[in-house]
């Protein structure tokens, strides 16, 4: 009998990274995780069929939303099929003896660095450096045995690279978590969806954008993010991006029924479920 394949997931980053627990917290292990060094990678290989899903870090509660991810989402108009609020916990790791006074460069990804900032700015003479994944600056530290420099990255990280924890949990506040967004070709009807995305462009008019916004209050549906994106060649206009919520689905059809006539090119992105977020 031939073997069943595994389903492929395209993650930002090489194993150990935080996109590859947030596929295997949204998926279960079983899933094969596709390494992809940037989200232009990650989106190429979901649109070439090297993947099946890819996941990808939208937002963080403490460094915020990553723009290029909103282009991205436009110009590659998958379909969301699911979120994930995932716990972040950073660390500060290096060699084994290395100490926090040997070290002359920290690096990690540029998203990880923001959620530390404030105790990188307390670190005087330390040049901070970004790269690609915060398991990739693990992986590095280990392989080109890097004494004067510490990566921050996960305690998954730190085991399979077999790097020491300097410091835990050095993020600027505990509550830290990072937004994923499950993403595939195909888009599907999801019968217990209760969230969805989408995208449209108001006149620059007065109360253009509070108009729609009111039928959204209008219809009881909750708006749970806003987000103004640069239109590419056109200074000073912006598509507006929002995720919305529904306890009941007849609301949300009258809401998008409505709202189509007040904005235009709207696009949804998807419809799913809304997710928790679970603090550890
Ligand atoms: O570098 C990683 O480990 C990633 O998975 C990337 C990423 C991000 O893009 O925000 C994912 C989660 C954390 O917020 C930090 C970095």
């Amino acid at each position: 009998m031939a073997k069943k394949k595994k389903t492929r997931v395209a993650i930002q980053g090489i194993t150990a990274s935080f996109h590859e627990v947030a596929a295997f917290t949204y998926f279960g292990e079983s899933v094969e995780t596709v390494e992809c060094l940037t989200f232009h990678q990650l989106c190429e290989s979901l649109k070439n069929g090297e993947s099946d899903y890819a996941v990808m870090a939208i937002e963080n509660s403490i460094a915020g939303s990553i723009l290029p991810n909103y282009f991205l989402l436009q110009s590659y108009h998958f379909s969301i099929i699911g979120e994930l609020y995932l716990p972040i916990h950073m660390h500060l790791m290096a060699l084994p003896g290395v100490k926090i006074e040997n070290l002359k460069c920290i690096e990690s990804h540029p998203m990880a660095i923001r959620q530390c900032t404030e105790f990188l700015h307390a670190l005087k003479g330390v040049e901070i450096r970004e790269s690609d994944d915060t398991a990739l600056s693990a992986k590095r530290v280990k392989e080109l045995k890097l004494k004067d420099t510490a990566a921050i990255a996960n305690e998954f990280a730190a085991k399979k690279f077999g790097l020491q924890i300097l410091e835990k949990r050095i993020e600027t506040h505990k509550k830290n978590f990072t937004r994923f967004l499950i993403l595939t070709k195909r888009s599907s009807d999801n019968a217990t969806s209760n969230k969805a995305s989408m995208y449209f462009e108001v006149a620059n008019e007065v109360g253009s954008l509070a108009d729609a916004l009111m039928t959204f209050k209008n219809n009881s549906i909750n708006l749970t993010k806003i987000q103004s994106i640069p239109i590419i060649g056109k200074p000073s206009e912006y598509s507006i991006h929002v995720d919305v919520e529904w306890k009941k689905r007849k609301n949300y059809d009258d809401a998008l029924k409505q709202v189509l006539r007040q904005v235009k090119n709207l696009n949804v992105l998807g419809e799913y479920k809304k997710a928790k977020i679970e603090y550890k």
